[in-house]
């Protein structure tokens, strides 16, 4: 069986995070490993608090996985601190981690802020040159680019910027862009559209975690990374179109849309 590690915070309401991660990874029938960067006290409709793990906690965690079942890909989400960010990145060096998609999560659907200033720099120093691929959405794409996104060329330009920056493949993510459904592979100084049909569905909670751990697990599995992100898109495509509706606010999508429960 392939196995996949996530490096990301735990959501009490399960659509994110650690529990979206775990979910995409087992439905793709690989083998899911977490290390927990911090406990988020959340539901769909907002965060109310984050306790951090210490950074020798995650060092930890992560010496007890990698020593013993190795994964075949690694995801990164939501890392909201310098200190943390500076372990990752000493361990999957270490172990000499492969397949590594870095989700760099700043901000929750619901508004609430999941990152620290020095740690948007630390993600830009020490993480990002170790990814394989990033997968920013838009607000995260013009931070971490500089530029404003007003169009699909902006999509372009910022997954360049961000790409030849880091020397990884980028994926902007169009769920805030006007069609909601047309997301933007920069690899190797070209790019490529996997242009979806945007859902009438508000229920969207997790979209990004379960988009990159769908990656993981698809890359885990051998497929290429273009294989890999389309398959990935199939699935939250499927998971989306599902309609869940649970929860007060923006809530999640259904994972196991794909297994038959009556
Ligand atoms: N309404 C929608 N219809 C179809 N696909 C969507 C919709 N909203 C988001 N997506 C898809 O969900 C994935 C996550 O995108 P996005 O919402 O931008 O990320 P994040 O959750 O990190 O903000 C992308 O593949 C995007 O195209
Ligand atoms: C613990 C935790 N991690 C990440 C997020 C954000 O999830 P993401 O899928 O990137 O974004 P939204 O779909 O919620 O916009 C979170 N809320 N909690």
């Amino acid at each position: 069986m392939k196995t996949a590690l996530t490096i990301a915070g735990s959501d009490s309401c399960g659509g994110a995070g650690i529990q979206a991660d775990i979910k995409t990874m087992t439905l793709h029938g690989v083998y899911a490993m977490s290390a927990i960067t911090a406990l988020t006290a959340q539901n769909t409709t907002g965060v109310i608090g984050i306790s951090e793990v210490s950074p020798e906690f995650l060092g930890q965690q992560l010496d007890c996985v990698f020593k013993d079942i190795p994964p075949d890909a690694v995801k990164i989400g939501m890392v909201s601190s310098g200190g943390l960010i500076e372990m990752i990145a000493d361990k999957l060096k270490e172990y000499n981690a492969k397949n590594i998609v870095v989700d760099p999560v700043m901000v929750a659907s619901s508004g609430a802020k999941l990152i620290s200033e020095d740690a948007i720099s630390a993600l830009k120093e020490k993480l990002f040159p170790l990814a394989l691929i990033l997968t920013p959405n838009i607000p995260e794409a013009e931070v971490l680019s500089g530029i404003k996104i007003k169009s699909d060329e902006d999509m372009i330009e910022a997954a360049r910027i961000i790409s030849d920056n880091y020397h990884c493949a980028v994926l902007c993510k169009g769920g805030h862009h006007k069609n909601k459904a047309n997301d933007l592979l920069y690899v190797n100084g070209a790019y490529r559209w996997f242009k979806g049909q945007p859902i009438n569905n508000p229920n969207t909670h997790g979209t990004g975690c379960t988009l990159s751990s769908a990656i993981a697990s698809n890359l885990a599995k051998g497929y290429d990374l273009i294989s890999s992100v389309g398959r990935a898109k199939d699935y939250v495509t499927g998971a989306l179109a599902a309609m869940l509706d649970l929860g007060q606010g923006s809530g999640p999508l259904n994972h196991a849309f794909c297994i038959h429960s009556e």
